[in-house]
């Protein structure tokens, strides 16, 4: 299987008059756009050298029985996969959704490992002209995935293409403008379109419609994230105990990006401390260090509550105030903090807004009667 990506692109074109200028510290979710749709050089990235891989390539696992968790998902897919496999057919467009860093991406070259096709990955953000996503589209083999990250942010005109190429493996080209303008129709060979997203409402439903396959990725348990630590401190190479995995899985917000993080800073805590294994008080004592809580709780997850409690009396408060309140972006709260804190029980969203729950207080040393009666947790549970 090769796997083929912006990130795995050899040297960037120098930008041409008009493009817009590439970010020197871009995340990977910035790429720039033209950098997406050049088919690379040199070999794929599975021919690269190793330290061409960005580090996260390596901890993933590669097929479908070593991805731990996620049980419904993986029956349904290794379904699709085995009766596509029979009938000689590409995979059904499957929609990925759930919070960051819980292996979306990571499934995606599963699939494609598990069909032996490629997998092409690009980044909704990055298709912003037709000939963007019509470059990516003719490339493909039969079979092959394309893989959509943050599909929710997939520009009108790109959208609009897609819809015929995931339906009738056919692309509609406009050539020409005003009157003169012709439409052309190129067939394509049939593939699978792999989209991924942390907001799936934020999808229009037409484009949602056409996928076959919509699955959610759920918060792993301490036990799952516990086998992904050790797994992961497998390929590192670092000695660790199972009480020391735990302790970090406990940590991990239910997140393995996140796990496999602490891992890296617990490492290198022992490292410098020269103090042997992993163990579950030196894995406590390094997190600590690191300011992350016994439940995974991070100095944001504990400002944004003590804010609410504090200056909002615990709530309802709106999410742009939140924001402003704390000086964090509101699409990352609601993204990446808000997902964990009501998945501990700590926050709610209510109609009126966010409330801070009464087990959050006391995870955080507040008195009870900090937050008002309203806020209980049995009377939350109902709304
Ligand atoms: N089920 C799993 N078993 C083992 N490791 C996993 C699993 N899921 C994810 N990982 C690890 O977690 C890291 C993050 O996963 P991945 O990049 O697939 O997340 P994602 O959902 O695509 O995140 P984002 O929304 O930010 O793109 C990877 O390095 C991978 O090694
Ligand atoms: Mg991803």
């Amino acid at each position: 299987m090769a796997i083929i990506s912006s990130k795995s692109s050899p040297e960037p074109k120098p930008p041409k008059k008009g493009d817009a200028p590439l970010e020197t510290t871009a995340a990977p979710k910035q790429s720039a756009p033209e950098s997406l749709v050049r088919e690379p050089k040199t070999p794929p990235q599975n021919d690269a050298t190793p330290a061409a891989v960005p580090v996260e390539d390596g901890l993933r696992p590669q097929k479908l029985a070593d991805y731990i968790g996620q049980k419904s998902l993986k029956e349904v897919l290794d379904i699709a996969i085995r009766a596509a496999q029979s009938r000689k057919e590409p995979l059904d467009h499957l929609l990925l959704y759930g919070p960051p860093g819980l292996g979306k991406t990571t499934m995606a070259l599963i699939l494609a490992q598990e069909m032996q096709v490629d997998c092409k990955i690009t980044t909704a953000p990055a298709l912003e002209r037709p000939r963007d996503i019509a470059g990516l589209l003719v490339n493909l083999k039969p079979g092959d995935i394309l893989f959509i990250d943050e599909i929710h942010r997939l520009p009108r005109v790109t959208e609009e293409i897609l819809y015929p190429a995931m339906e009738d493996s056919r692309l509609d080209i406009t050539i020409g403008k005003g009157q003169s303008a012709r439409t052309r129709s190129i067939p394509l060979h049939p593939f699978t379109l792999v989209g991924a997203t942390t907001r799936v409402g934020a999808l229009t439903s037409p484009l949602r419609d056409r996928f076959g396959l919509i699955q959610r990725l759920r918060f792993y348990e301490v036990d799952e994230l516990t086998k992904i630590v050790q797994r992961t401190a497998q390929v590192l190479s670092t000695p660790i105990q199972p009480d020391g995995a735990e302790e970090i899985a406990r940590r991990s917000r239910g997140t393995p990006r996140i796990a496999n993080r602490l891992l890296k800073r617990v490492r290198d805590y022992v490292e410098v401390k020269q103090s042997g294994d992993i163990d579950e008080a030196i894995a406590a004592e390094a997190l600590e260090l690191f300011n992350v809580d016994p439940c995974g709780l991070d100095w944001t997850d504990r400002r944004l509550l003590s804010v609410m409690i504090e200056n909002f009396n615990g709530g309802p408060v709106g999410l742009d105030t939140m924001a402003a309140a704390t000086g964090e972006d509101a699409q990352t709260i609601e993204e990446v903090y808000e997902p964990y804190l009501m998945q501990l029980g700590y926050l709610q969203r209510t109609p009126r807004g966010r409330v801070v729950t009464r087990a959050a207080c006391r995870h955080l040393g507040y008195e009870d009667s900090a937050v008002p009666d309203f806020h209980g947790e049995q009377q939350l549970s109902i709304m």
